[in-house]
């Protein structure tokens, strides 16, 4: 029986950040944190850019990096760096490009393109489609169909008209005087149009398959038209929330629904939101994430390998990276009993990510997975989300024992930050802090470890900024509220209840999520695998 439980707590987007009045983590009313911050060691690690894998020090963290380099203990080229050096390198124009192209120049097939509209570099990256579409024109493809995502999330908000200009200009250019037939075919909000992630609302899904795949969502005659009706609408409705719309013709016919023999490509190269919409397509008849019709037969190539236990999708157009010996790897190897609990919103982050893209546990018989169903409504309306519900799990399991590291993610700082909605996000910081606090409190009584950190920023700064940093304001005067994650570190607070002996090591370079594994490992009184980056405390006597 272990006597010792380490348990990690991820704040989902809880970041350092400026300390003024849009720093909703500053303003909330934070007692515990300010506590653990007494109680042990306390320090602010780097969770973004380089730090975690990305190609540059301005991209801002996100939860995949973010949960791949805690679990892997070390800094792995992400899958958004593999593709941009695959695109960048020409890579990617040699594999399965060349079967999507010759399927959309067989017969009168169609190359359909399906993403996120965003700069974000979060799910998609806009020089990638750009890219895409110069390739598809030299391949002289013929007919091609976008099918556009509004972000608002990763990118300033109410932006989706800008973006859908500048892909309207980008297909003009390349097919001005040419009789390539190129047009923009559907789209709609990416939280309630296809992007939804780990089954917590299939019917997102099924909107962007009726807009995209069969052409009977509200119907449109132009993208312009349609985010304008959508706006008059609902006045200062976010560009996450617009409704799926299909763009059809003068008689009402869409330009652009896919029929068989067409090819089709999500651009978005994370797997999180981009696998349901995938195995809509790719799945027989055992797919029962909503009712798809009669599903087309197409060629269907993801950017990249959304789900590796299942090989989602088979076809993909650049190879993911690898990774392996992650850290619940080695401690399930050690024998070690483990917990991760989460709402459904984050269950994968602390289970795929945080196991290098791995759904299935290492050691099924030592490893427990709890997945917490979230809320289907916007989160600022339920900012506290299910930390409390999350927090009881880990506190049952302490009280009850069994485990040695326990492991679970608090969504609501992120969730409700990307709403852009202040005072919900203080609410939801306000209730992380508490579930902390009762998870602060079982580890004391079961005199384990505590370890709290989180993924990346996002609640710490919620206004846009101007390159100086100042705060930019809309029209009307009102603070333009940041629905992003931002570039900030994030907090790591370790307070130990048992009689371990340990001492924070000073001067590791950089120190950031990346050596979070080898911290772990060091308190769990593991080995730490030479390739990991190194722990950030070291253990004197062990008298556990
Ligand atoms: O909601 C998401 O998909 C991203 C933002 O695009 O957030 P996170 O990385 O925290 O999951
Ligand atoms: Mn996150
Ligand atoms: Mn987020």
């Amino acid at each position: 029986m272990n006597t010792r439980p380490l348990v990690l707590v991820v704040m989902d987007g809880v970041g350092v950040g400026p300390g003024d009045r849009y720093d909703a983590v500053a303003t909330a009313d934070t007692p515990t944190f300010d506590r653990l911050r007494g109680a042990g060691v306390y320090q602010e690690i780097f969770a973004s850019g380089t730090h975690v894998g990305l190609s540059s020090d301005s991209d801002m963290g996100n939860s995949e990096v973010g949960h791949n380099t805690m679990g892997a203990g070390r800094i792995i080229a992400q899958g958004a760096k593999r593709v941009d050096d695959a695109v960048l390198g020409g890579e990617i124009w040699e594999g399965a490009w060349r079967d999507v192209v010759t399927r959309a120049t067989t017969g009168d097939g169609t190359l359909h393109l399906i993403g996120l509209l965003s700069d974000g570099n979060v799910h998609s990256s806009w020089e990638h489609l750009l890219l895409l579409l110069d390739h598809v024109k030299a391949d002289g493809v013929q007919r091609v169909r976008l099918h556009t995502l509004f972000d608002g999330r990763d990118v300033e908000d109410r932006t989706a008209d800008q973006y859908a200009e500048r892909l309207e200009d980008a297909l003009a250019t390349r097919t001005e005087g040419t009789g390539l037939d190129w047009a923009i075919a559907s789209g709609g909000g990416r939280m309630v149009t296809t992007m939804d992630r780990y089954e917590a609302n299939w019917s997102v899904v099924e909107a962007g398959w009726r807009a995209h795949v069969q052409g009977t969502a509200r119907p449109f005659t132009s993208v312009g038209e349609a985010i304008r009706v959508l706006r008059e609408e609902t006045p200062g409705i976010s560009d996450q929330l617009l409704e799926a719309f299909t763009i059809v013709d003068q008689e009402g016919a869409p330009v652009g629904r896919v029929h068989d023999g067409d090819a089709v490509v999500i651009f978005n190269f994370r797997g999180d939101r981009a696998i349901e919409l995938t195995r809509a397509f790719v799945e027989g008849s055992g797919f029962t994430g909503f009712d798809r019709g009669t599903v087309p037969d197409v060629f269907f190539a993801g950017m990249t390998l959304y789900d590796g236990d299942t090989n989602m999708p088979p076809v993909r157009l650049v190879q993911p990276p690898t990774i392996t010996d992650t850290v619940s790897e080695l401690i399930a190897r050690a024998g070690l009993r483990q917990l991760a609990a989460s709402e459904t919103q984050k269950f994968g982050h602390m289970t795929y990510f945080w196991n290098g893209n791995r759904s299935d546990p290492f050691n099924a018989q030592t490893e427990t997975y709890i997945d917490i169903p979230s809320d289907q409504i916007e989160f600022d309306k339920a900012p506290q989300m299910k930390a409390a519900e999350t927090a009881d799990y880990i506190v049952r399991a302490l009280q009850e024992g069994g485990y040695d590291f326990l492991r679970s993610n608090l969504a609501g700082g992120d969730m409700v930050g990307h709403t852009g909605n202040f005072d919900s996000t203080v609410l939801a910081v306000e209730a992380v802090d508490a579930a902390v606090g009762a998870i602060a409190a079982a580890v004391e009584a079961a005199g384990g470890c505590l370890v709290v950190t989180a993924d990346h920023g996002n609640a710490e700064d919620m206004v846009e900024r101007d390159k100086q940093g100042q705060p930019r304001a809309s029209e009307g005067g009102q603070p333009l509220w940041k629905t992003a994650h931002s570039t900030n570190p994030v907090p790591l607070y370790i307070v130990d209840y048992s009689d371990q002996e340990w001492a924070a090591v000073d001067g590791v370079d950089a120190a950031g999520l990346s050596n979070l594994a080898a911290t772990l490992l060091t308190l769990l009184d593991l080995p730490v695998p030479e390739n990991y980056r190194p722990s950030l405390v070291a253990v004197a006597r062990n008298s556990g």
